[in-house]
């Protein structure tokens, strides 16, 4: 199946049943162990929010959950290259315009300029329109003195650090819902409605050219600039290149949640997950006997599973067993966050074992979790360089290997936040009193993404020069 920029994300052919979907083996990870679960004290408003996700429309269709495995089986065969992006915890009071469609606009130009370095389609995907439900390291923070429940996603608790705000409640997921509606809302208006444009997308990267500190891109910029105007030139018809497909992603933590937007597909009878198009798995949850495992080993929907340095090639081959007994093209994701100093000897395993195993995952890095520091100043931080250093080892064990690396997950935003050190517009750690906005995970700017995006692509299209 060829994908490019012409494509359009297709029509809402399907419908679903209403009503929360019965199916066996829905509710077995109800009896199984989990981990980071809510401890919800309010049985009533439990009950009351399920009931509301439990009839209300599906955020996502199965036809198109659909094209997106069919899309990530391209992506595994290695004639496609993912993009996965956004926030690591998104916020209900951050869902507005201008920073939806600025960390949109930044995936477009990042996609615009890997397409050209990978010389071929990439899938746009966001950790956005669902990426509330945060794991944690503890389950309590104290601050001088008192202790409280960790922060864990504004779809179970607020941030502020008062006790009424960090009571898990229920109807905070109704929330999340609706939140979740108005950003894919917006989403599909921005990348089918003109705003996704090729011309416009290129224009905006000629802008951050425009930095002096960016001048060692500007040759790479300057073929892109070529091939567009050769495509302009060769009569290519633009008007086809104004929409693009984009995909919603997040973290399947929140099985109260992922459970109450399940659908049968009125096509098929079988159940998926309408909360978001893929969804993954993190490296807290991801026992093969637990919860989460088993209830997404039930749903349709393409599945990612996060393996950090500790996973044995065992576990791996285990997790194909489990969500991808068919060995269906497009099903399994593996996102590796082993961190830069270990990505080149704890990966080569993994990727051989799953090899000669004979089945076929889509291989993409994740760059940003195994590479978290705390600054001096006690903030949680990452290193850009180290991002990149594991962005390099992973497509160096995938070269070396014979398999394809092919795709990115990175924690970005659109917007100038100073939150990662680094990059050839240095931010540093003076800059994080004023301009840290995350309320987890330190995320790489607009200008630190767009960076990211050419030095991948130098390394691909001239890969003996660095
Ligand atoms: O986003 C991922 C996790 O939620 C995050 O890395 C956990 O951070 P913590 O170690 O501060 O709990
Ligand atoms: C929790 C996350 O990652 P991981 O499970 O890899 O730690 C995340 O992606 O925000
Ligand atoms: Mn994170």
């Amino acid at each position: 199946m060829t994908f490019d920029l012409t494509s359009h994300v297709p029509a809402f052919g399907t419908s679903h049943s209403q009503g929360a979907a019965e199916y066996p083996g829905l509710d077995d990870w109800r009896e199984l162990p989990i981990k980071q679960a809510p401890q919800w004290d309010d049985a009533e408003a439990l009950a009351s929010a399920v009931d509301e996700l439990s009839s209300v429309p599906p955020l996502v269709f199965a036809g198109e959950v659909d094209v997106l495995r069919a899309r990530l089986a391209e992506a595994a065969e290695g004639r496609a290259f993912l993009l996965q992006g956004g926030d690591c915890a998104e916020t209900f009071a951050g869902a507005t315009a201008n920073r939806i469609s600025s960390r949109v606009k930044t995936l477009l130009q990042m996609a615009v300029v890997l397409t050209y370095g990978a010389s071929m389609p990439v899938i746009k995907m966001g950790r956005m329109a669902g990426q509330f439900a945060k794991p944690r390291s503890s389950d309590t923070e104290t601050r001088d003195g008192v202790t409280l429940p960790s922060f864990r996603g504004e779809i179970v608790n607020g941030f502020d650090f008062t006790p009424e705000a960090r009571r898990h409640d229920p109807s905070r997921m109704v929330k999340a819902y609706h939140t979740s509606a108005s950003t894919l809302n917006l989403v599909r208006a921005f990348t089918t409605g003109g705003f996704a444009d090729l011309r416009s997308v290129h224009s905006w990267n000629k802008g951050f050219m425009a930095n002096p500190a960016y001048a060692r891109y500007e040759e790479i910029a300057g073929e892109i600039d070529r091939a567009v105007r050769f495509m302009g030139a060769a009569g290519v018809d633009f008007t086809a290149l104004r929409t693009t497909e984009f995909f919603a992603a997040h973290e399947a933590l929140l099985l109260d949640y992922e459970r109450a937007l399940t659908r049968l597909d009125s096509r098929t009878g079988l159940p998926y997950t309408t909360s978001g198009h893929f969804l993954w798995i993190g490296e807290r949850t991801r026992d093969l006997d637990g919860a989460h495992v088993d209830f997404l080993s039930k749903v349709r929907n393409p599945i990612g599973v996060k393996l950090g340095p500790t996973t044995k090639p065992d576990d791996a081959l285990a997790l194909i067993d489990k969500l991808d007994p068919e060995r269906e093209p497009g099903r399994l994701t593996f996102i590796t966050r082993m961190g830069a100093g270990k990505i080149r000897e704890n990966l080569p395993p993994l990727v051989e074992a799953v090899k000669a195993s004979g089945a076929r995952v889509l291989w993409v890095t994740d760059p940003m979790h195994g590479n978290t520091v705390t600054a001096a100043n006690g903030f949680k931080t990452r290193r850009f360089d180290d991002v990149m250093d594991e962005v390099s080892g992973f497509f160096e064990v995938h070269r070396a290997a014979g398999t394809h690396p092919g795709g990115m997950h990175v924690e970005m935003t659109g917007d100038d936040v100073a939150e990662c050190l680094g990059g050839a517009d240095p931010i540093d750690e003076s800059a994080f009193a004023d301009r840290y906005e995350s309320l987890c995970d330190p995320r790489l700017n607009h200008q630190q993404s767009l960076e990211m995006a050419f030095v991948v692509t130098e390394a691909l299209s001239h890969p003996n020069r660095r």
